[in-house]
């Protein structure tokens, strides 16, 4: 069963996730890479340089793939098969600090907006809470946290300590609802 890092692009999955893997001994899956590799997807939109992920067959793919407990990193908590997901944990973080990081990777102004209100929305909270169910979704408030002290309430969640870390405590849509549709998340 995987340990799903999930959470909205540019919120640290793949830092947390790999060094999650490093630390536990266990497998590092980039699902991104899995999907290029084995053509999971039904288009490629040059714009965005991403891919439009076939959900079905990507979903009875990793059906096969995962075993054991893998560390799996994605946003796309749809595409998975969710018997063989045994805890989600949704990276947030504070939609500014997110903003500044994708502009540093030159992300064109659509796509940062895009991500910016899916992380004040709480769209990949939601999709892991719809597709998994609550009881295996855990959230990580990750602003101003270094990444010891990520992977330490990580470590205590799957030590069966998370309670403080259950959905709900993060709510960026009062504070940030005005970068709701501004281009690029620019006031
Ligand atoms: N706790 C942290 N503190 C400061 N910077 C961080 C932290 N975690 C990740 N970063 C930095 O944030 C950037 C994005 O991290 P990362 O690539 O792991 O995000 P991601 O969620 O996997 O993004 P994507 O889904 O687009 O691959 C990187 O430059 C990384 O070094």
């Amino acid at each position: 069963m995987a340990i799903l890092i999930t959470g909205t692009p540019g919120v640290g999955k793949t830092t947390i996730a790999r060094l999650l893997a490093e630390r536990t001994g266990k497998k590092y899956i980039d699902f991104a890479e899995v999907v290029k590799n084995e053509r999971l997807y039904a288009a490629y939109d040059p714009e965005t340089n991403s891919y439009v992920v076939n959900l079905d067959r990507a979903r009875s793919y990793m059906e096969q793939l995962l075993s054991c407990e893998e560390i799996l990193d994605t946003h796309l908590v749809e595409a998975l098969p969710p018997d063989k997901v045994s805890v989600a944990i949704v990276l947030r973080l504070d939609p500014l600090v997110l903003r500044e990081r994708l502009n540093k990777r030159g992300y064109p102004s659509r796509k940062i907006r895009e991500n910016i209100e899916s992380e004040i929305l709480d769209a990949v909270l939601i999709s892991a809470i719809e597709n998994l169910g609550e009881e295996k979704v855990f959230e990580v408030d990750t602003t101003g946290k270094t990444i010891a002290e990520i992977i330490e309430i990580i470590t205590q969640i799957l030590n069966k300590n998370g309670k403080l870390y259950k959905p709900g405590r993060v709510d960026w849509l009062e504070k940030y609802y005005f970068l709701i549709g501004k281009e690029g998340g620019i006031i």
